[in-house]
């Protein structure tokens, strides 16, 4: 089913959302607080990006103006900043800072390569089981401890939470509540702008041990190091639940897949590396990768457009609203420069069905592009734009991952 483009700008989105797609998201359908989707806010925020302090402050929480963090991670997702693009704007930045903002680019990277090679086994216990709690909690993010509330609310109203709190927050649901990580992990992807299943699962895979046979343990002393207030505020301050270390942080190790050892056809994972040639009618948008500098979009820049919001995936995943009026207003931004269309249902049936037998798009390193495309069949599949391409070597741990890239990334000309 066509839809037609919204005007560009979070109203607009918000009522297109509502009427097209209000009953495929969780809540009612909102705006972000913090972040506007699309090109023209994603350049302005990497035009104000300046990472001095970074180091330093990366991880403090509360009050936000003390914040480090840079914030890209929703356009970083959704290919509106690409990595290559931020490893090359901090050059100038002060040494210190520019090492910790790149390591993290490269974690970035590291989430997508795992990805990338084992698809949705990245949703199993990778090398250990998670520590077990003697006691579980009827509810592993109780609001009436302050710390869990506020960031809870801005998970909720924003789409976002430093990357501090997400350790808090998963450490908290898993090693100290002892809920199951996968239920954790749904209940951020759900909200988060840039959730994406390599990084949140690859996060929460850490955190909990799973992925590194030790996990995070989260205890008062991070919130009063990291966001004093929130202790000072709380009503549970004389009574923290979270006062001591986890009782229990043993994981109990597990043969890690064979896969993240070495991948048997590092070609195929990382997708094509030349561009071909090919005439299309239409340009296929995925949602991982919107932006104008998108591959595809360059190399048939006189063909419209395409992007299907993906009915049967997004009734599965019952995402909020947030995140569905972000993909909304990127596209009307997008369809300020250049001719845009909309659809909603079957990936594959909606662009068949409007006749586009030759469609381009560029390659995406997760496993939902592999299943539609096998059913497309692109004329023409673009290069993804890797920071490193992926390899045979080791993934165990971002350290031997690391180790076996080049100093100097691929994707930096
Ligand atoms: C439990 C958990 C879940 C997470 N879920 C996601 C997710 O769904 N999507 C996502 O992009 N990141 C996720 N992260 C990683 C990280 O928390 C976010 O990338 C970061 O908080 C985004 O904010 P920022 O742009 O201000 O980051 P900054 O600190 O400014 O870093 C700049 C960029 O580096 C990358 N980056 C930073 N830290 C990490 C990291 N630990 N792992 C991977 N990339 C990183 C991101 O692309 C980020 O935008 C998760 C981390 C944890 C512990």
């Amino acid at each position: 089913m066509q839809l037609s483009v919204p005007e560009p700008g979070p109203d607009a989105a918000v009522a297109f959302v509502a009427e097209h797609l209000g009953d495929l998201a969780c809540d009612t359908p909102a705006a972000s607080g913090a972040f506007r989707g699309g090109q023209t806010a994603a350049d302005a925020a990497l035009d104000a990006l300046d990472v001095t302090n970074y180091a330093r402050r990366r991880n403090d929480v509360w009050p936000p103006e003390r914040r480090g963090a840079s914030k890209m991670s929703p356009w970083i997702r959704h290919g509106l900043l690409s990595l290559p693009a931020l490893w090359e704007h901090v050059a100038d930045a002060p040494q210190r800072d520019r090492t910790k903002y790149r390591d993290e680019l490269a974690w970035q990277e590291y989430a997508r390569h795992v990805y990338a090679r084992l698809g949705p086994a990245l949703g199993d216990d990778l090398r250990a089981r998670p520590p077990q709690p003697p006691e579980q909690w009827d509810d592993p993010w109780p609001r009436d401890m302050n710390c869990m509330d506020v960031n809870l609310t801005e998970l909720h109203d924003d789409g976002w939470l430093v990357n501090q709190c997400r350790m808090w927050l998963s450490s908290q649901w898993t090693v100290r509540a002892g809920a199951r990580w996968r239920d954790g992990d749904d209940a951020f992807f759900t909200h988060l702008l840039d959730g994406s299943r390599a990084a949140n699962r690859l996060g929460w895979q850490w955190t909990v041990g799973s992925g590194t046979g030790k996990a995070y343990g989260f205890s008062r002393h991070q919130v009063e190091k990291r966001a004093p207030k929130l202790c000072a505020n709380c009503v549970l301050n004389a009574a923290c639940p979270v006062q001591d270390w986890p009782p229990e942080q043993r994981t109990t190790r597990l043969d890690p897949p064979e896969l993240l050892r070495s991948d048997p056809d590092p070609d195929a994972t990382g997708g094509p590396t030349v561009s071909p040639e090919n005439e299309v009618d239409a340009v296929w948008l995925t949602a991982e990768s919107l932006g104008d500098d998108d591959p595809a979009l360059v190399a048939h820049p006189d063909v419209p457009a395409v992007f299907v919001f993906d009915e049967p995936l997004l009734r599965r995943l019952r995402l909020s609203g947030k995140r569905l009026v972000f993909l909304t207003e990127t596209l009307a931004d997008l369809a300020t420069r250049r001719p845009v269309e909309l659809y909603r249902g079957s990936v594959p049936e909606e662009l068949s069905g409007q006749g586009r037998h030759r469609v381009g798009v560029t390659f995406a390193p997760v496993p939902g592009f592999r299943r539609h495309a096998a059913r497309v069949e692109p004329a023409a599949v673009h290069p993804w734009a890797w920071l490193f391409r992926p390899r045979a070597g080791r993934l165990q741990s971002y350290t031997a991952w690391r180790k076996g890239m080049p100093q100097r990334p691929d994707g930096v000309g």
